[in-house]
């Protein structure tokens, strides 16, 4: 383990300072555009305007024949557009890869400069981001870049699972995390070939109903690793996200699967098709009538100690903490999202 004087220092003379504090950024939908595709490149301006962070995507769905097409359009669309306040990241192929080393080879003196974020799939330990981290500082060093580059670990591995803290404190470069549903679901031999969501046979039967016979109460499948992603993310200062819904198609069970993983404390999730998106900024902006009482609730107690009651329900400290969130939330989306700003009233 480093001694926090080392932690923090650049990895390669003349590298960018690591961050301490993570830049603040509206994450709610991480929108995948797959580069090697004109008609898709195209349609990125208009993205740009839509969703809070473009990703080019360079790894699984790409075809092994397109994955340098798909290096090279990502290079042109990150050149040819100006990202605002939009984030700009890409996935990356995996480390064991043939295609890993060019892509950050060629990507970071290319277009370093736009780059917030490196998606990093199936990682599987702290070891895989030193990997990275210390290529990073030497490519940035190299390009004269600014600012570091972050790195996003994708965690669909059981052995990631298992190592999800040490992933979480390997580097001030960690920006978060994403769960991983199709790679982690075969990576666990979990028998389902579902891209996320639920499964109707993962369920508990209720004791004998009558008549009706027993009902069956499906469980999320997730819940036990979005909760430990949750839990190293948030000790380490870094944002958990939700990862890919595959059933375009259903929009109902998508919005369930986001909520589910927004309450327990995702900032976002994966949008695959222009369907998704609008259903990301719905779930990962917080609900106006929570946001409402939020807001009485910190203006109730202006110096957060204390012990009121507000519509029958009592508040104190704990409860100032979590109207907090909402509200710091709220604000976040309101400055990018003049739309729900006007609803929030900020
Ligand atoms: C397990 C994992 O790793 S998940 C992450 C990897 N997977 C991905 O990145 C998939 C990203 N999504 C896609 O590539 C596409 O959505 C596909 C190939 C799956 C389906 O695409 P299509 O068959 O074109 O879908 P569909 O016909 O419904 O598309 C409707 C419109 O939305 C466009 N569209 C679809 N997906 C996207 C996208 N991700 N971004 C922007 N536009 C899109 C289509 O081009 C089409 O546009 P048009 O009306 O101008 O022709
Ligand atoms: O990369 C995402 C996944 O679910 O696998
Ligand atoms: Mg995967």
């Amino acid at each position: 383990m480093k001694s926090p004087k080392s932690f923090y220092a650049p990895l390669a003379i003349g590298a960018p300072q690591p961050y301490r504090d993570r830049p603040v950024a509206l994450e709610r939908m991480i929108h995948f555009v797959p580069p090697h595709i004109e008609k898709m490149r195209a349609k990125v301006p208009d993205l740009i305007d839509k969703v809070d962070v473009v990703l080019g995507n360079l790894e699984d769905a790409i075809p092994a024949d397109a994955k340098i097409d798909a290096r090279k359009g990502f290079i042109q669309l990150a050149a040819d557009n100006d990202f605002k306040d939009t984030g700009l990241w890409t996935r990356v192929n995996c480390l064991n890869s043939p295609w890993f080393l060019d892509d950050i080879l060629q990507i970071v003196p290319a277009v370093g400069d736009k780059l917030d974020v490196i998606m990093l799939p199936k990682v599987e330990g702290a070891w895989d981001i030193h990997y990275l981290d210390q290529l990073l500082a030497q490519l940035e060093a190299q390009a004269g870049l600014t600012k570091p580059i972050m790195i996003h670990a994708i965690l669909e591995t059981a052995e990631g699972v298992k190592n999800v803290e040490e992933i979480a404190a390997a580097s001030p470069r960690m920006h978060g995390m994403s769960l991983g549903p199709a790679d982690l679901a075969a990576s666990r031999g979990m028998k389902t070939t579902r891209v996320g969501g639920g499964h109707p046979d993962y369920a508990v039967l209720s004791d004998e109903d009558g008549a009706a016979g027993r009902t069956a109460y499906q469980q999320d499948l997730w819940h036990y690793t979005v909760g430990k992603m949750v839990d190293a993310c948030l000790s380490y200062g870094l944002k958990p996200f939700y990862g890919p819904f595959g059933d375009f198609s259903d929009s109902d069970a998508c919005q369930s699967q986001f909520r589910n993983a927004f309450l327990m404390g995702c900032l976002g999730a994966w949008s695959l098709h222009p369907s998704q998106i609008d259903i990301a900024k719905t779930v990962f902006s917080p609900d106006p009538g929570e946001v409402a009482f939020a807001k009485k609730i910190l203006d109730a107690m202006p110096d957060g100690t204390g012990a009121v009651m507000i519509d029958g329900k009592m508040q104190d400290d704990a409860t100032w903490k979590q109207a907090k969130v909402i509200v710091d939330l709220a604000r976040l989306v309101a400055s990018k999202d003049k739309a729900m700003g006007d609803i929030y009233g900020l």
